[in-house]
Formats: C-alpha cells, structure tokens, sequence
C-alpha cells in the first residue's frame, strides 16, 4: 500500500502484536524526529553491534550501561565522535585527499593499460572501497591485505540476513566465518596500535570512545566491522548511479563534462586537477549527485518506540511497535517537488533562474542522509568520494557502453542499501583521453563540505 492508494499521512500496518506505523509525510516525519528518547534510533545501533558485529554479552552490557539513551552514554558520545571527525574542516580534507589519491591512482593503472573493458559496478565498487577504507585506516589498512578484501565481499553478501537475525549461523554461515577472519584482522590493527599511525581522526575518537567504555579488544575489532559497513555499504550503489546518469544522459554529460573540465590545468607539462573545488565550482556535478539521491534513493529510516508518544495531538504511536520512513515517499511528493518529481533533472537543485524547475522544494525534502537528529556522519566524505568518480571518469576516459549504446536504466535489489544496486551489470570500454601526465590534487584550499541536507544548508547560512 502506497501513499498514493490511502492518501494518509501516516498509517498502521496489521500486525499481530506488533504496531508497524508507516510515515508518508515530511510534516509528521519532522515530528517522529523531534522524541529523541522515546522513538530512538540508539536501539538500532545496539541491535547492529549485537546482530551482525556479534559483540559480546559483557561489552553489550558496557554498551547499554546504565541506560542507553544517556547523553553521555556510549552510542551518544560515539555518535558525536563521529560527527566531528566527518564535519568539515582539516580532518574530512585530509580523508578527502586520501581518498582522491586512491582514486588517482586507479585511472592512472587504466590508463597504462591502454583501453581497457569493465564491469562497470565492480570498478566502481572496489575503487570507492579502497579509497574508504585507505582513508580511515591509514597505511596500515587492513584491507590492503587480498585475503581481507575476499573475506569482505562475502561477509557483505551475508548483511541483510545478518540484520534480520534469523538463524545467521546457519543461513549465513560463510559470511559469519568471513566476519570471524575480519575481527582477527582487526584485532591486529588495534592490538598493535597501527591506527596511531596515520589512521584517521574518525577511528582515532571513535577508538577513544571504545577504550573510555572499558571494550574488549575483541569487541572494538567487532564494532570496527560493523563501522566498515556503514562507511562503504552505500557508497558503491551512490557512485554507481552518479557515474550511471552523467554517462548515459547525452544533457548531463555534456553539462557536467563541461564544468569539470574547466577545473583543469596545465602546470608544468602535467594535466593538474584539484578535486576542492568541485564542491565550491562544479553547481551542476553536486546538483546531478544530489538528483542521482533523490531520484534512486532507497532509504527507510527504522525507529522502535520505546514509550507511548503522541504527534501533535492527533496521532499516537504504542509502546513496542515501529515507525518506518521510507525516503522515496519524501522523495516523490509532488506537492513538495513540483510537477516534474518523477524526472531526473539534473538542475533541480541549482539556484532559482539557473534551475529548470519553477518550484522551489524545501530543503528539509532532501532524506538521502537522514536528517534531524539521525544525519549521516560520513556524508561529505561519500559526497566527495561520489564527485570526484564523476569528474575523473568525466575528464580522463572516454565510455563505450556495449555495441556502442548505453542500455535502459534498470534497478536492482536495493535490502537494507540506501541505493539500489544495478539489476544487471554492464561492461563498458574506457578509453583514455588526453595524452601526457595527470596530477589529481585535493587542495587546503576551503574548509567547505558538500552541503546538501538542511541542516548543513542552515549552518552554512548562520
Ligand atoms: C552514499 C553514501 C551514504 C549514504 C547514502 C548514507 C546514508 C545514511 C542515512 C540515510 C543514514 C540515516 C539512517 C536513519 O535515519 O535511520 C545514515 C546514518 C549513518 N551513516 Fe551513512 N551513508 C553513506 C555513507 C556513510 C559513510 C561514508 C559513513 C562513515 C564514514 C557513514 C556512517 C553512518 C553512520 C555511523 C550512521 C548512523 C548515524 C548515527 O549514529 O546517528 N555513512 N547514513
């Protein structure tokens, strides 16, 4: 049932036992997000350090400690860790630069290799995994280690059974054998202190948090397993569709194409491009992006009511059920988006006279990384890591898709992702551009992230 068949704001599904309320409107949205404490979105956490990190029973009981929902608890002050080390400024700069590198270094291997075929998810997958990763751990990554890398595409396969709970062991039993041999590896990385040596700020407080709580080193590798997910899950699909749309959409590559190649120079015989300035100087490459979010996003938003609450006073939520928001209710709300919601503009969110659109949509509409007090951590990172696959693909290869055409748009599953993986993969050509050297740098130039939820919109206004 769809909000376009009840017309509701918000309605119960019948469950036995269980109420299951599902949220259709941003109105009663911004509202489930304003009871912190009694529609939490902490249980989930837990649930995940349970479930799929199997972290455990002593340091789940350090976890929930007095009470979970304290402000000075473990999942509040590790959230804030997060939050900080993601928020722009030197520390997301210098991950940025890690990643950009990353990056670098995996267009210049095509480009020695001449044109080249890929499957065109698997690129883009491994090169938004290593350059994650490389920029959390540092040097001493462990996914620089082959063995690690296999393990991780099995444990991932096993994720949406393992959030379901039932019966892991059995059902995803290679994926818990793979995630046990992930552990080992981190039990390494911590054991040994390598993350003090070049690791990120985002593991460095995290960590602190972790040691402050009195965890096992057992169970820091645990939740570190379960922070790989979170920081890589849906980076791939985001960056899938991004590269998908500027290459197959004949408008927005030529735009898009356009405007990064205006951030390229010649310096000293070398083709030189400073990924910093896309989020200040590319408008058209973070409009398409944040387009790619609202126009594919999957996203529902879980919260467990944990006591009887009342929106406003008309609805009331009981005690034990669930509210789900799924984003593409939000997303494809013609009264909030105007007549053209079910396109893909890649103008909509370019500034009134240089968008297509006459409507402007409120900037609260946009949920690709959650919002009020459930945003996303690693939001300016992934906004970067998604950008700067666009402008590298953009100036330095040229796409065949197969036979020369690019086939039509199809979505796959999309469990418990924000984005939906391809339905099939495609295999493309790419064949390198301008001869000579290329220099791909990520400036100090700004502080600036890419701001694209309301909340950043706002802090960058004040
Ligand atoms: C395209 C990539 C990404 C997308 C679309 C995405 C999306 C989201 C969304 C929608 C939420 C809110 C969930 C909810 O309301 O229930 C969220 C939360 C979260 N994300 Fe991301 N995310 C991405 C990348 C990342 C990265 C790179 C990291 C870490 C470096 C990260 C770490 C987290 C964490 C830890 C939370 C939980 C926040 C909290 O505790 O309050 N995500 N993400």
């Amino acid at each position: 049932m769809s909000r376009d068949e009840t017309r509701l704001p918000i309605y119960t599904l019948n469950i036995p036992g269980v109420p299951v309320y599902i949220v259709n409107s941003l109105e009663i949205l911004q509202r489930v997000d304003r009871h912190i404490d009694t529609l939490p979105f902490a249980p989930m956490k837990a649930q995940t350090c349970k479930k799929v990190c199997s972290v455990s029973q002593a340091g789940i009981s350090k976890i929930y400690g007095n009470n979970l929902l304290a402000q000075d608890g473990y999942l509040y002050s590790h959230q804030r860790a997060s939050a900080h080390a993601g928020a722009p400024g030197s520390s997301l700069n210098s991950l940025s630069r890690s990643a950009s590198r990353v990056f670098a270094a995996t267009f210049d291997r095509i480009e020695s290799q001449g044109r080249t075929t890929v499957d065109l998810y698997d690129f883009i997958r491994q090169a938004t995994f290593d350059a994650t990763s490389d920029a959390m751990y540092g040097p001493h990554n462990p996914f620089r280690i082959a063995e690690n890398l296999k393990d991780w595409a099995v444990f991932e396969s096993g994720l949406p059974l393992m959030f379901i709970g039932l019966f892991p062991n059995i059902l995803a039993r290679r994926a818990c054998q793979a995630r046990e041999r992930l552990v080992s590896a981190f039990i390494d990385y911590f054991g040994q202190n390598k993350h003090l040596d070049g690791g990120s700020l985002f593991v460095q407080l995290t960590q602190k948090v972790n040691d402050s709580t009195g965890l096992s080193l057992e169970d820091k590798a645990r939740i570190e397993v379960g922070q790989v997910a979170a920081a890589t899950f849906n980076t791939a699909p985001g960056a899938y569709w991004c590269v998908w749309q500027v290459l197959s959409d004949p408008v927005v590559f030529k735009d898009c194409r356009e405007e990064v190649m205006r951030l390229v120079d010649e310096v000293d015989g070398f083709h030189t491009i400073d990924l910093a300035r896309m989020r200040t100087e590319c408008p058209l490459l973070v409009s398409t992006l944040q387009e790619v979010m609202r126009f594919y996003g999957t996203a529902t938003s879980l919260r467990l009511i944990y006591e009887d609450t009342m929106l406003g006073d008309e609805y009331l939520l009981k005690k034990g059920g669930a509210v789900l928001m799924p984003n593409s209710m939000f997303h494809t709300d013609e009264t909030l988006w105007g007549p053209t919601v079910h396109e893909f503009d890649h103008t909509r969110f370019l500034r009134t006279g240089q968008r297509k659109s006459n409507t402007k949509h409120p900037a609260a509409a946009f949920r690709g990384f959650g919002g009020g007090h459930v945003l996303c951590p690693g939001r300016h990172l992934a906004s970067t890591e998604m950008l700067a696959l666009m402008a590298l693909v953009l100036v330095r290869v040229d796409v065949i898709p197969p036979g020369g055409k690019w086939p039509a748009t199809r979505t796959g599953q999309s469990a418990g992702r924000a984005l939906p993986l391809p339905k099939e993969r495609v295999l493309v050509d790419f064949i390198p551009r301008a001869a000579g050297k290329w220099r791909v740098v990520f400036s100090d130039e700004n502080n600036s992230g890419v701001n694209l939820v309301a909340e950043d919109i706002d802090s960058t206004k004040s």
